[in-house]
């Protein structure tokens, strides 16, 4: 069987009426098709879960890309309207699941505000508009494209030389899309910047001393995952990693047993 691996929903309002648990099937479509794990969606909201169950259930987690922010209190700031939206229910699963996953050495994968959670996670802090910063360019969407104008390339990233990223890609610079307005302001003391957008913005991160994968990315890779030549190479290492500890899981299963 292939290793399973959750994927944290964003909360939404269908019809401006009905709450849900979304996904996009873009990433459920990476997960399975690239990574060869089987995708499940699971709410985050911590009145229906445990991070202990999410834990016992999944082999890794996707960490995936959401319009709401962290919010600031996560890193010890207050909340000012540049902020913007909050999802706390999000934050309230993903901060501690994420540090509880890579403790264990269970791995992960985070996506623009999964990069973003990863970070505060690790004692990051964030910058609600990085594009009001001196040097610093607009990483937004364009807002009215369309889906391919959205996820279009639109900058380079260049990674550290011999790092885990360059090692990965088997290039020290790859191209990326970009769609978020924060960025990583302060890196936590385990919180390797291993990328960089040309106005040094941080794109890619490791944490130090994490027993298994842990890695982020502030683009999304999820986006023409099949044929994009820097998400598959991304996508088959959290698969391999995946299982990996799905196999070991199964022998420590197997003794109990
Ligand atoms: N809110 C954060 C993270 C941005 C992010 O994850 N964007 C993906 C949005 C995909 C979509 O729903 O359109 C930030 O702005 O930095």
């Amino acid at each position: 069987m292939r290793p399973i691996v959750g994927i944290i929903s964003n909360h939404h309002l269908l019809n401006d009426q009905y709450p849900c648990h979304f996904n996009g099937s873009m990433n459920t479509d990476a997960i399975s098709h690239v990574a060869g794990a089987m995708p499940l969606t699971f709410p985050a909201d911590p009145s229906v879960l445990e991070i202990d169950e999410l834990l016992e259930v999944f082999d890794g987690f996707l960490f995936t890309g959401g319009r709401p922010n962290v919010h600031p209190e996560e890193y010890g700031e207050a909340e000012t309207e540049a902020h913007g939206t909050f999802d706390r229910n999000r934050d309230r699963v993903a901060l501690p699941l994420i540090r509880a996953a890579v403790e264990r050495g269970q791995p992960i994968l985070g996506i623009c505000r999964g990069f973003q959670e990863v970070a505060v996670a690790f004692g990051s802090t964030l910058h609600p508009e990085i594009r009001e910063l001196p040097g610093r360019n607009n990483h937004r969407m364009p807002p009215d494209g369309s889906v391919e104008e959205k996820f279009a390339l639109r900058h380079p990233v260049r990674f550290t030389e011999g790092g885990p990223f360059a090692n990965l890609m088997g290039s020290g610079v790859v191209q990326t899309n970009t769609l978020h307005g924060q960025g990583i302001m302060q890196a936590g003391p385990r919180v390797r910047i291993d990328g960089w957008a040309p106005d040094d913005t941080p794109e890619a991160l490791w944490i130090e001393d994490a027993p298994g994968f842990a890695l982020a990315v502030q683009w999304h890779p999820e986006y023409n995952a099949i044929q994009d030549p820097v998400s598959r190479p991304l996508f088959e290492a959290f698969g391999d990693a995946c299982r990996a500890w799905r196999a070991a899981r199964g022998q420590t299963l197997r003794k109990v047993s």
